[in-house]
C-alpha cells in the first residue's frame, strides 16, 4: 500500500477496496481447499478490514469455529492477505454478531447447494441447511448466454444448449454436458434456464445441484414428505442438475432420480444435467441410469483455447468495471491455462492490486500481482520428477509409471502422477500420455478428471495430493 493511500480518510472506496482485498484473498481459497472445507469454514466468514488495510479481522460464528479456523487457516489466510496486497495484514479474529454472521460472502457460481457435512453416502444434511419449502428456482440471473463467452471449447455445449432453452422437451432430451472443473458446466445450464424464463415467464424451472437433491431426499425420507418430494421434483418443466457424479453409492437417491426422470420425460419436461465426466465413465451409478442419461444428447466443454482465455478476461474484467489491454490478457492466459476459474482468480488479484497501488494495468503489474503463480511455474517441475516423486511417496518402482500393469496398487499412483502432472507442467495430454509409456491421450484424460473428482470427496486422497504438491514445488 502506498504511504498516500494510508494518508487518506476512510471512504466507501477503501471500504469497498478492502472487500476487494479479502474477496480476492477467498476466491484463492476456493480454488485452494475442498469445497466441503471452504463452504464449512471459509464460506461463512465476514471480514472488517481497517481504512489503512493494516488490519483484517474475520467475524466468526462461535468460540469453537474461531479455535479451529485459527488452528487450520489463520496461518495460510495472513499469508495471502500478504501475498495479494504486497504487505502483510495482521489477521484477527474475532465472535461475530448475529446480523453479521447473516451477511455471508457469495460464491461467483452463486446458487450454490447448502453445504452436505461429509462425502459418507446418503449423508445427513446439517442441521442449518435450508428446507425444501416454498418454490424456489434457484438460478443466479447472472449466468446467462450473453456473458458466456464462446469459443470452440464449448461452442457445441452452447448451441445444444440454446437450443433445448428455445424449444425444450424437444430435441436433446436429456442433455448431458461434461468437463473438468471450472469449464463453464454450471453457468451453462444456469443460462438454459434463464433464457427459458425469459420467454416463458410461467415455466417451472429448478437449477439444483447433486449435492442438494441429495439432502432432499434424506430429508424426504426422514420426514415422510415423499409426496411432497415428488410434487415439487416430478411437476417441473424444466430440471438442471448439476454435477451427478455426486449420486455415486447413493442408492435411495438414483432410485428417486430415476423415478423422477421417467415422470418428467413422460410429460415432455426438460432434462439438463453436467457431470465431471460423461456417462459410461461415471463411477458407482446404476446402468439404468447411466444409460438413460446417454439417451439424449451428451457433449463435452474442454479446457478454453488461449484467444477464447483472452477474450473471457477481457469481458470479465469490463464487468467490474476495468479495461485489460489486450497484450495483458494475452499474457494472463498465457500462464493460466487450466480453467475459467482460474482465470477469473488472476484476474481478481491483478484488479485488486491495481486498486491498491493505484497502477494502471500492464504485463508488469500482472508479472507482479502473479508472481506466486508464476515463480511457481518457472520452477519447472518436470514430469519425470512427478514420476519418482509419486513412485517413491506409493512405494512403487519409476518404470511402472511406463508399464502396462493394472494392479490398482500401480494404476492408482500412475493417474495421480498423469493428474499431477496435467496440473504442475504444461505439458498437453498427449505429451503426457507419450511420457507414460506412450498411452492414449484419453487415458491421460481420464485420469486427471478421476483423480480431480475424487479429490473433492475424499480428505485422505487430498491430504496426499497436497503432501506430494509441496513436496514437488519446494
Ligand atoms: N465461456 C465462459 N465465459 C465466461 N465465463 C465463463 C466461461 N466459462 C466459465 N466461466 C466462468 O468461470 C467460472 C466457473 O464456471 P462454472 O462454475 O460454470 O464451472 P463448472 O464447469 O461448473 O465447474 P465445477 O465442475 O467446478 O462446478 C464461473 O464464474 C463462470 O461464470
Amino acid at each position: 500500500m502506498t504511504e498516500e493511500l494510508s494518508r487518506r480518510p476512510a471512504d466507501d472506496t477503501d471500504a469497498d477496496a478492502g472487500q476487494a482485498l479479502w474477496q480476492a484473498c477467498v476466491e484463492q481459497l476456493a480454488q485452494d481447499l475442498p469445497e466441503t472445507q471452504f463452504n464449512t469454514w471459509i464460506k461463512p466468514l465476514v471480514a472488517q478490514v481497517a481504512p489503512d488495510f493494516s488490519k483484517l479481522t474475520l467475524l466468526v460464528g462461535n468460540r469453537f469455529k474461531l479455535d479451529w479456523i485459527r488452528a487450520q487457516y489463520a496461518g495460510r489466510i495472513a499469508a495471502l492477505l500478504e501475498s495479494i496486497y504486497g504487505q502483510p495484514v495482521t489477521l484477527e479474529l474475532a465472535l461475530a454478531q448475529r446480523e453479521s454472521v447473516a451477511r455471508t460472502y457469495v460464491r461467483p457460481v452463486a446458487a450454490e447447494p447448502a453445504p452436505v457435512a461429509s462425502a459418507a453416502p446418503e449423508a445427513a444434511p446439517p442441521a442449518d441447511a435450508p428446507a425444501v419449502s416454498g418454490f424456489r428456482n434457484r438460478l443466479n440471473p447472472a449466468l446467462t448466454f450473453e456473458t458466456l463467452v464462446e469459443g470452440t471449447a464449448n461452442r457445441m455445449a452452447r448451441s445444444a444448449a440454446m437450443h433445448v432453452a428455445g424449444s425444450p422437451g424437444h430435441l436433446y432430451n436429456p442433455l448431458f454436458i461434461y468437463g473438468g472443473v471450472g469449464l463453464g458446466k454450471t453457468h451453462l445450464v444456469h443460462a438454459v434456464g434463464n433464457r427459458l424464463l425469459q420467454d416463458k415467464p410461467d415455466a417451472n424451472v429448478l437449477y439444483i445441484h447433486a449435492e442438494q437433491f441429495v439432502s432432499d431426499v434424506v430429508k424426504a425420507y426422514q420426514r415422510r414428505t415423499f409426496d411432497e418430494f415428488k410434487a415439487r421434483y416430478h411437476n417441473l418443466d424444466l430440471l438442471l442438475i448439476d454435477d451427478v457424479q455426486f449420486f455415486a453409492n447413493k442408492d435411495r437417491t438414483q432410485e428417486e432420480f430415476f423415478n423422477a426422470f421417467e415422470a418428467l420425460l413422460a410429460k415432455k419436461s426438460h432434462i439438463v444435467m453436467t457431470s465431471d465426466t460423461y456417462p459410461k465413465g461415471l463411477a458407482n451409478i446404476h446402468e439404468r441410469l447411466v444409460s438413460r442419461f446417454d439417451s439424449g444428447l451428451t457433449v463435452a466443454i474442454e479446457p478454453p483455447e488461449l484467444e477464447m482465455r483472452v477474450a473471457i478476461l477481457i469481458n470479465k474484467a469490463r464487468v467490474e468495471a476495468a479495461e485489460m489491454p489486450e497484450e495483458v490478457a494475452f499474457f494472463v492466459a498465457k500462464n493460466v491455462r487450466s480453467n475459467v476459474r482460474e482465470l477469473e482468480g488472476a484476474l481478481r488479484k491483478i484488479l485488486a492490486y491495481s486498486r491498491f497501488n493505484q497502477k494502471e494495468i500492464s504485463i508488469q503489474l500482472a508479472r507482479e500481482a502473479l508472481r506466486d503463480l508464476l515463480s511457481i511455474q518457472n520452477r519447472q517441475i518436470s514430469v519425470e520428477n512427478i514420476q519418482k516423486t509419486v513412485a517413491d511417496y506409493y512405494k512403487i518402482k519409476v518404470a511402472d509409471m511406463y508399464s502396462k500393469k493394472r494392479p490398482a496398487s500401480i494404476a492408482r499412483p500412475r493417474q495421480i502422477a498423469m493428474y499431477l502432472a496435467k496440473e504442475l507442467t504444461q505439458k498437453s495430454l498427449p505429451e503426457i500420455g507419450e511420457l507414460f509409456g506412450g498411452r492414449d491421450h484419453t487415458t491421460v484424460l481420464h485420469a486427471v478428471r478421476k483423480i480431480a473428482a475424487e479429490r473433492q470427496q475424499l480428505t485422505e486422497l487430498n491430504q496426499q495430493l497436497h503432501v506430494l504438491e509441496q513436496t514437488l514445488k519446494g
